[in-house]
């Protein structure tokens, strides 16, 4: 699924976050970096169609057919993981997944298949009969990224999903959402340049209400090097703030 986004306005009142954004988000995974406040968040509720824009449109594209994220179809192709999220803890890890696939539209007799499959995509079949209380961190957001796919969406939306996770558990979420980037469009928000790195094939920054920044990960590494003259890593934390503001005066 390619999707496009012209010439979007969008913000809280009167006031302004996003300011007549375009931007083109091709198959594969697509990171959105930002400073806190940029708008992240409410651009990955527009793209999930959970709210609609003051101005300008959301479209999907597959092959010649399109769909705007303002309808009812869109929806159903769409998965959503928010920043914040909640389970029914006495629930067992299955049947927290065939609820999420039945809620978003799979016919019940296909649901606990459909579970178990999003299940092992996100390696947590294991797991399957434990009750969601007894998960960890890593595994929760794991589990928060099968309900979000079970019902097999076209274009996954992700909002920061690996904060708060150790190293290891970063690595295996990061692991589950690369596999499903392969097949899928997947657009995921994140403040860390290393999830970018490991598995986005592009990436966009968002600054002064507009995508600043839109290309590939070895475009954004250049401009940091002529930032900080050196490479990612802690360079990137040390010059991200120069360039946002930079990029920010050239939006
Ligand atoms: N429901 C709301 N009502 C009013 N203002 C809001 C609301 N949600 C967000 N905002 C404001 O809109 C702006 C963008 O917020 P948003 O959450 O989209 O940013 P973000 O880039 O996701 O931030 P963070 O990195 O901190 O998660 C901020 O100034 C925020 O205070």
């Amino acid at each position: 699924m390619n999707l496009t986004v012209e010439r979007v306005s969008a913000g809280y009142g009167h006031v302004r976050v996003l300011d007549e954004l375009s931007w083109r988000i091709p198959p594969g995974v697509t990171g959105l970096l930002g400073p806190n406040g940029a708008g992240k968040t409410t651009l990955l509720h527009l793209l999930a169609g959970i709210t609609r824009p003051w101005q300008g449109a959301i479209t999907a594209r597959d092959g010649s057919a399109s769909v705007l994220s303002t309808g009812k179809e869109y929806s159903r192709r769409v998965g959503f993981l928010p920043q914040h999220f909640t389970f029914a803890e006495e629930m067992r890890v299955l049947d927290t997944a065939t609820y999420a696939a039945w809620v978003n539209g799979v016919p019940k007799r296909d649901c606990p298949a459909a579970a178990w499959a999003a299940l092992e995509q996100v390696d947590l079949h294991s797991k399957s009969r434990d009750r969601v209380k007894s998960l960890s961190g890593g595994q929760r957001q794991r589990l928060g990224l099968a309900t979000a796919l079970a019902h097999e969406p076209d274009l996954l939306i992700l909002d920061e999903p690996t904060v708060g996770l150790d190293p290891a558990q970063r690595l295996r979420l990061r692991e589950a959402i690369t596999s499903i980037g392969a097949r899928r469009t997947v657009v995921i928000s994140t403040h860390l340049i290393e999830d970018v790195t490991y598995m986005c094939d592009r990436v966009g920054v968002l600054a002064a209400g507009k995508m600043a920044f839109d290309d590939t990960i070895d475009e954004l590494a250049k401009l940091v090097d002529e930032d900080a003259g050196h490479g990612f890593g802690s360079a990137f934390e040390q010059a991200y703030a120069g360039i946002v503001a930079r990029l920010g005066r050239e939006a």
